[in-house]
């Protein structure tokens, strides 16, 4: 009987371990590398900045000059100079010295802090200063950001646009990145027509696997999407089996369940596969089947539009990031209060549906929904989650939101 052992999604990366894809890597330009995960670790070429600089428009001083300094008894030094952000400085400041400085410069030998302008009072070669500087006050001290040889982006990492950003600066234009998944995806289903169509009664158009081929894209990965599928074994065995030919993934929707249409485990078992899990300790995405066919992941994700879309979400994208080479951290949860009383299953994982609203704290509204609603997927801001351990929850208490 299908169901009744669950395989916790909280133990996803044994399932990984088990999967047999090592993703490849290339070099890539840095301005094509967005969204791709960095198969290398990038280490700083020198030491930056190179040389002290100032965080702020100022004088550049030696600090132990205007200790103690006040408006009531301000330190007076003398300007020596000016500096210019695009040059070294050729002077050095000796004791009472000082030199204008704006942001960015390198600071003057002998200079160890700045003051900010707001702080002083220029009267021809005199500068009153009113407030003191402690030592490296308002500098960026060398190598203080990165040191020769740190490493700034990790093996494992997305390339964001932060990352882009960094790696221009260090003149890294090109970089290591996996190779991105190949993901064959296709809806099965007699009922399901192409969006394209005017559906029958009984008949719906295609969501799911729009939703998740767009999820892909949205990724990074290389998407394709194949057309609906009837529910026929040699039909579905036929698509898995040519897909594997050119793809390193198949995630078929629907079918997954108990049915007698429901075809998916059998299919893959058909194709020579092998069923790692079927049925998964979360809901909605209960009936999530993942498998091995002639060493390519197969997924088979339930057909309620909003199962589809939460296993996606919690198990499949986790599952390719990972399998793609990327350090998946753990989803952040924001913490919410609860507007209204929530029940679920010991055992499993619930995922319920709510909107959020602020006054003086957040708080978290449950979205009436169902597992076969598609207007679910958009009506939320986020996903309540119900402990496996827990049966409900009260209005009032502290829950966990996830924003997908
Ligand atoms: N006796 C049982 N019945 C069901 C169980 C169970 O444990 N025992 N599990 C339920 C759960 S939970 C889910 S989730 C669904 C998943 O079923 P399937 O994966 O087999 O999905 P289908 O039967 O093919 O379709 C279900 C539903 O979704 C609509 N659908 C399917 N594909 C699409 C698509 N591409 N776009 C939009 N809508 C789609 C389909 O028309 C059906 O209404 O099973 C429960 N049953
Ligand atoms: O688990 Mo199903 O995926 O609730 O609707």
């Amino acid at each position: 009987m299908a169901f009744l052992n669950l395989f916790d999604q909280r133990k996803l990366w044994e399932l990984a371990e088990k999967i047999p894809l090592e993703p490849l890597s290339e070099r890539k330009s840095i301005y094509d590398a967005l969204g791709l995960v960095c198969a290398e670790d990038v280490l700083a070429p020198e030491d930056i900045p190179p040389k002290a600089r100032s965080e702020v428009d100022g004088y550049a001083v030696r600090s132990r000059d205007v200790k103690g300094a006040s408006v009531e008894r301000p330190s007076l030094l003398t300007r020596v100079g000016s500096i210019v952000v695009d040059e070294v400085p050729q002077f050095e400041l000796n004791p009472g010295e000082c030199a204008y400085i704006p942001t960015g410069a390198i600071l003057p030998k002998g200079a160890d802090a700045v003051v900010m302008i707001e702080y002083v009072e220029e009267s021809g070669n005199y500068v009153e200063v009113f407030k003191p500087a402690a030592p490296l006050e308002n500098v960026v001290s060398p190598g203080e950001d990165m040191k020769q040889g740190d490493i700034v982006l990790k093996r494992g990492q997305r390339i964001t646009p932060q990352v882009v950003g960094l790696l221009s600066y260090l003149g890294k234009l090109e970089v290591q990145v996996y190779r991105p998944l190949k993901v064959f995806v296709a809806a099965t289903g007699n009922e399901i027509v192409e969006p394209t169509q005017v559906p029958n009664l009984g008949q719906y158009r295609d969501a799911n696997s729009l939703t998740v081929w767009s999820m892909l894209k949205e990724r990074g990965f290389y998407a394709h999407r194949g057309s609906i599928i009837r529910d026929e074994l040699e039909n579905i065995h036929e698509v898995i089996n040519k897909a594997t030919q050119n793809y390193d993934v198949i995630v078929l929707t629907g079918g997954s369940s108990a049915g007698i249409r429901d075809l998916v485990v059998r299919a893959v078992e058909e194709a020579g596969g092998t069923v790692l899990a079927h049925g998964f300790t979360i809901k909605p995405g209960k009936p999530t089947v993942i498998g091995i066919v002639k060493e390519k992941l197969f997924v088979g994700l339930p057909g309620h539009p909003m199962s589809c879309f939460v296993s996606a979400s919690l198990i499949v994208m986790p599952l390719l990031r990972r399998l793609q080479g990327e350090n998946v951290k753990p989803m952040p949860l924001l913490k919410a209060r609860l507007r209204t009383a929530v029940f679920s299953r010991i055992g499993v994982e619930e995922w319920i549906p709510v909107r959020l609203s602020y006054e003086e704290e957040l708080w978290a509204e449950p979205v009436f929904s169902k597992s076969g609603m598609v207007s679910s997927m958009v009506r939320n801001e986020g996903f309540l989650r119900i402990p496996p351990e827990c049966e409900g929850m009260e209005p009032g208490e502290v829950v966990e939101v996830l924003l997908l």
